[in-house]
């Protein structure tokens, strides 16, 4: 059991879904969660979103010193920084001691992976230390470098009866594992909802499929599934992961069908791909989490297609949309105390890996100082 001092914490995640920045205060000690405060969500505004989206296309030749993403980097850190400042009004009772700063993926490629963000930026407006670049130090070590959430899910999965799951559909979908013997498992498991949402758009102007509604008017197209779920990717074990545009080519596989016959075929294709995941138990109960638990076509698909109890994370009294904001303030608080953020069973790493680095930018030294040093001191009354 750990004797550290519990740590209140702002996590903050913008996901694949380019939708906005997720903000949510965690009280925690690393690895016991004392308190789930608040949530919210600040939208990008489409300019910003628009930008962000060339920015991710042109990732991979983009130099990091390109005006367009230090324009961009600049004003999504503004955006951060105003989720802050809504959060700490809403939580008066909760004041933060530190902030977990995910930053936009733009780029994660095996050995390489980007997230923008100004570090220094939001730690001065904000007047908190930031612990920020999580994932840097797992892919210099030779993991995936994702998915981080697993230690986080282990520790809301505490009580649980075993062996059990988290799911989150996001973009990107991703899974934890606890198993019987209290082994955590994890990988992206292939798409999540970002398809999904691109030929919604493409199909309707709207920007996803609400509540389901054109895949469940439509037809899977069982030849169409049989192909995509061939690739090889769906058989590999875990640990593995996935970029944002990670099978976007199954969009054109799709091409000739009607708009609600495509849609409830990208349903099918997140649901099997799910099911498919190649793991050493079956869970018997997975709570899902991310805005995917809001779609009941993928629900439905899932509830068909998995053994166990398919449940929305709120089953459990947590919030759905803010699990991830909340996983980043836990790491953040992991990070400070030097555990590890990731396992070889979670990315592939060699060894438990530490992670994160911390930025006091603007904040003054003695002020860093006060906040950090009493608060790392051992707890041992
Ligand atoms: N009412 C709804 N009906 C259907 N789908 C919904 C609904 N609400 C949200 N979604 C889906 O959830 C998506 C947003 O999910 P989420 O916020 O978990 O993504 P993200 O955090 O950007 O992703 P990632 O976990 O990959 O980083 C939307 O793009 C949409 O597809
Ligand atoms: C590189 C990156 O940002 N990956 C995200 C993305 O969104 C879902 C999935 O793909 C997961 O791998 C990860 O986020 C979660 C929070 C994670 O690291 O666990």
């Amino acid at each position: 059991m750990s004797l550290l001092s519990p740590l209140t914490a702002i996590g903050l995640m913008s996901g694949t879904s380019l939708d906005g920045v997720d903000a949510a205060l965690i009280q925690t000690d690393g690895t016991r969660i004392f308190r789930h405060g608040p949530a919210l969500t600040v939208p990008y505004t489409a300019e910003l979103r628009a930008r962000l989206r060339r920015i991710l296309d042109e990732a991979p030749q983009l130099a990091s010193s390109d005006p367009a993403l230090l324009s961009a980097e600049h004003d999504l850190t503004k955006v951060h920084a105003i989720a802050v400042e809504k959060l700490r009004q809403m939580a008066p009772d909760m004041p933060a001691d530190l902030i977990g700063f995910h930053g936009q993926t733009i780029l994660h490629q095996p050995g390489r992976t980007w997230q923008i963000g100004n570090a220094i930026a939001l730690s001065s407006a904000t007047d908190l230390p930031v612990i920020h670049d999580f994932r840097s130090a797992d892919v210099h070590a030779g993991g995936e470098g994702a998915p981080l959430a697993p230690l986080y899910h282990a520790a809301l999965l505490h009580d649980q009866p075993r062996p059990v799951a988290i799911l989150n559909i996001g973009g990107v979908a991703n899974l934890t594992l606890l198993t019987s013997t209290g082994e955590i498992l994890a990988c992206d498991t292939g798409p999540g909802n970002a398809l999904l949402d691109d030929w919604t758009f493409r199909h309707t102007g709207i920007p996803y499929d609400k509540d389901g509604r054109l895949a469940r008017s439509g037809k899977v197209s069982a030849s169409i599934l049989k192909q995509l779920v061939a690739h090889p990717f769906f058989s590999k074990p875990a640990p593995k992961s996935l970029d944002r545009l990670s099978f976007h080519t199954a969009l054109q596989n799709i091409a000739a069908l009607s708009p609600a016959d495509g849609a409830a075929t990208l349903v099918a294709f997140t649901a099997e791909t799910i099911a498919r995941t190649p793991l050493p138990e079956q869970p018997q109960a997975w709570f899902v989490c991310g805005g995917g638990r809001h779609n009941s076509a993928i629900m439905e698909a899932l509830t068909q297609r998995l053994p166990g109890q398919v449940s929305p994370a709120e089953i459990l009294g947590w919030n759905g949309d803010a699990l991830e904001a909340e996983c980043f303030g836990f790491l953040a608080v992991r990070s400070l105390y030097g555990f590890p953020l990731s396992l070889p069973s979670t990315t592939g790493v060699p060894a438990p890996q530490q992670g994160g680095r911390l930025s006091c930018g603007g904040i003054t030294p003695w002020k860093a100082k006060a906040v950090l040093n009493t608060k790392l001191q051992y707890n041992i009354a």
